[in-house]
């Protein structure tokens, strides 16, 4: 293995505050607003304060590398509240000159303070910084205020070969000889992250649909003693997987059904939330905890109508379906909420070369609070979710394939109902009120990330704001 491993371990100063900023600053202020991965585009980067800074390796010989918390100041979105700023986390190589490969990794050359002349890189694009970070997993390191944790009894063997994945993602991942992956996660929150949380809990509970963590990263800074930052997670690759999503398009563009898979999904979704709900507390809502689920809902679309105007005219329809949704509450009905995946769609769904699904990324919808983002929830949540994705998929391709939404949406409900010995079907208010929810976060979430997609969910804004509940019943088979 890599001698790296021997300089991570008693390396680890923190360089004064101040002194890496200075000459990061004025590049980074360009460089992040163009990463798939940063939270606050459309808004000018004023600022930074560092939260954390360890040197892994020193800038003196071909190569340094720093692990860097950064809070990234910002005006307020339009509406919000003021707000800190969003705290990222960067792994930053600095080397003389970079080699053509590293190209798309360059942040820029610096020509201010203590690294001047210097030229910096994301590092997660660089093999050899990727290895660093997998030796102190390995060997459970203590760096600075990074701690590297191994799950008790699981091995990471030496010598597996690093690569960045590249493609759309929320955070940046690297597999390691297409045994491990690791995920890291871009913006992060003090707490417990329940991308580590779930996929554990789920593994003690013995339900193989999630891949189990190997070893984790977390950062303790020393000027916030009692905050603690997951940063990383590493769990097993599972080769030769092809996403929901991807199978989707292949069946589509090849106009055939994806029926049989859409009912598998909602087998492996009813195991996972049979397991959730056996190692995790569930709680029983009544009229005034669905009432706080409701009002959430109603800002979370008052505050998009402000982000998004096209969804003005809808409004009024899009409110009904939470209003109907609280009228249930108040006749006395009450639901059970447990611990869910949050933010499930078909790029969530991994399936093996023997055909078997996984569900990943357990880190729920990432602009909510991470509080937020941990309370039980009624499992229907993550069922409107995969709905929307099938609709999403039939609406992506051109002309848009009749009737296919519609049958992958009857076979998902049909095979979570087999599973879990309860339809969500039967329950139409409530999944209205969730499609609702999810058309409405995905309406911001396209406006942000991919204004091109904006059509897609305002298609079915458009079709819940004037639908009857009962009339979700149409997906029934
Ligand atoms: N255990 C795994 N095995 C194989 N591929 C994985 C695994 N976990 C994630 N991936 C791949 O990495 C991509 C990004 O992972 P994900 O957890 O969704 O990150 P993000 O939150 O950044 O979107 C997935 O779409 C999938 O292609
Ligand atoms: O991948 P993430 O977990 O970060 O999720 C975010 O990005 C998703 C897109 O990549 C977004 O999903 C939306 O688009 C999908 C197709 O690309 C579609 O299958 C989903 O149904 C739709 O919600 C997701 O909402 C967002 O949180």
């Amino acid at each position: 293995m890599t001698p790296m491993a021997d300089k991570v371990t008693p390396s680890g100063t923190t360089p004064p505050s101040g002194h890496l900023l200075a000459s990061l600053a004025p590049l980074l202020r360009e460089w992040l607003p163009r990463q798939r991965w940063f939270a606050g585009k459309g808004r000018p980067v004023t600022g930074f304060t560092q939260v954390a800074a360890t040197e892994l390796l020193p800038p003196d010989g071909r190569l340094g590398l720093y692990h860097l918390l950064l809070r990234v100041h910002q005006p307020p979105a339009l509406g919000a509240p003021p707000h800190p700023g969003d705290c990222y986390q960067l792994v930053i190589g600095v080397r003389e000159a970079l080699p053509p490969r590293l190209a798309p990794a360059l942040i820029g050359h610096v020509i201010e303070g203590p690294l001047t002349g210097r030229t910096v890189y994301d590092a997660l694009y660089d093999p050899r910084p990727a290895d660093v970070l997998l030796e102190a997993l390995r060997t459970q390191a203590r760096v600075g205020g990074l701690r590297f944790d191994r799950e008790p009894g699981q091995e990471i063997r030496e010598g597996l070969v690093a690569r960045l994945m590249t493609g759309e993602q929320s955070n940046s991942s690297i597999v390691y000889g297409d045994t491990f992956i690791l995920k890291l996660l871009r913006r992060v929150v003090p707490g417990v992250n329940p991308d580590l949380e779930i996929p554990r809990a789920l593994a003690r509970e013995g339900c193989a649909r999630v891949p189990a963590p190997t070893a984790w990263l977390r950062a303790e800074p020393a000027d916030e003693p009692d905050a603690s930052y997951v940063l990383a997670v590493l769990q097993p690759f599972v080769s030769g997987a092809a996403d929901g999503w991807e199978l989707a398009l292949r069946e589509l563009a090849k106009g055939e059904d994806f029926v049989a898979e859409a009912r598998a999904l909602g087998r492996a979704t009813a195991e996972v939330h049979t397991a959730l709900a056996h190692a995790l507390p569930t709680v029983t809502l009544g009229h005034a905890q669905l009432r706080s689920l409701v009002d959430g809902m109603t800002e979370r679309l008052v505050a998009a109508v402000q982000a998004v105007p096209a969804l003005r005219p809808y409004e009024r329809g899009l409110r009904s379906a939470f209003e109907a949704l609280d009228g249930l509450a108040a006749e006395g009905r009450t639901w059970t909420a447990q611990r869910i995946h949050g933010d499930l769609h078909l790029g969530q769904c991994l399936r093996s070369p023997s055909g078997a699904w996984s569900l990943i990324d357990f880190e729920g919808e990432p602009a909510r609070p991470l509080a937020e983002r941990r309370l039980p929830q009624p499992p229907v949540r993550d069922i409107a979710g995969m709905l929307r994705s099938f609709d999403y998929a039939a609406r992506s391709v051109s002309p848009p394939a009749p009737g296919w939404a519609d049958r992958c949406r009857a076979a998902y409900c049909s095979g979570y109902a087999e599973a879990a010995g309860r339809d969500p079907r039967t329950d139409p208010v409530l999944l209205r009120a969730y499609e609702t929810d999810k058309a409405v976060y995905e309406v911001v979430y396209e406006a942000r990330h991919r204004p091109d997609w904006l059509p897609v969910p305002l298609a079915a804004v458009r079709r819940l704001a004037t639908s009857d509940p009962t009339l979700a019943r149409e997906t029934r088979q």
